[in-house]
């Protein structure tokens, strides 16, 4: 068995009082995808929640490896609008871990990803400036900036065009044959095939 760096063993979760998930299980593993599908309201984003830590169960337990970095890319982004941000520092924000300053590493890295979700030319723009789509793959450009283990995604591609998705899904695909671990919320069939295992919630 592929070894697993973050699991969500029997986790049940509420929301002042209202059951939102029952002892649901999930093993992220390097060097795979994760679909987690459900009709609207069957608790998705919740259980990324409970992955990336942002949510406690009720019960039950989320076990994450030691030193594993965790990316999250939420589906409700909209408090980040009222940032004074432009589009380069919000993909760089991405590139911040602890207190270093960001390298010529770390710049290229920008470049290149901003280059790949064809963002590079609203690099100056203010977030709140953007389409739905242009900040979405703001978003996802910040999420995949990071060196991160586990990828924990809620429906990136939902507002995006056929072209941007298919580069979405390249990156995917990237990601995961470099070792790492996706874990994908989306309603969207063909995504989830793209998937190497699903979850139905
Ligand atoms: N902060 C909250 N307070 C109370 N209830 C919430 C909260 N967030 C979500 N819920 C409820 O929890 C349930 C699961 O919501 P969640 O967002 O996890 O579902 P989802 O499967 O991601 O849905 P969608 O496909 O619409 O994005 C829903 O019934 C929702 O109304």
């Amino acid at each position: 068995m592929s070894s697993a760096l973050l699991t969500a063993d029997d986790v049940s979760f509420r929301y002042a009082g209202t059951p939102v998930l029952h002892e649901v299980s999930v093993r992220a593993e390097a060097g795979s995808m994760l679909a987690v599908t459900g009709p609207n309201g069957s608790g998705k984003s919740t259980l990324l929640h409970l992955l990336a830590g942002v949510e406690q169960p009720f019960s039950g337990r989320v076990h994450r490896a030691p030193a594993v970095r965790i990316a999250l890319l939420p589906q409700r982004t909209s408090d980040m609008d009222a940032l004074p941000l432009t589009v380069t520092e919000c993909v760089r924000i991405g590139r911040f871990t602890g207190h270093r300053r960001l390298t010529r590493h770390d710049h290229t890295s920008v470049r290149k990803i901003m280059e790949r979700l064809e963002i590079a030319h609203l690099g100056r723009r203010r977030l709140r400036e953007l389409s739905g789509g242009q900040r979405q793959r703001t978003l996802i450009a910040q999420t995949f900036v990071q060196d991160a283990d586990v990828y924990l995604l809620d429906e990136p591609t939902a507002a995006l065009d056929a072209s941007t998705r298919r580069h979405v899904h390249d990156l995917l695909g990237e990601k995961v044959r470099a070792g790492a671990s996706i874990v994908i919320a989306s309603h969207d069939a063909e995504e989830s095939a793209l998937a190497d295992r699903s979850l139905a919630l």
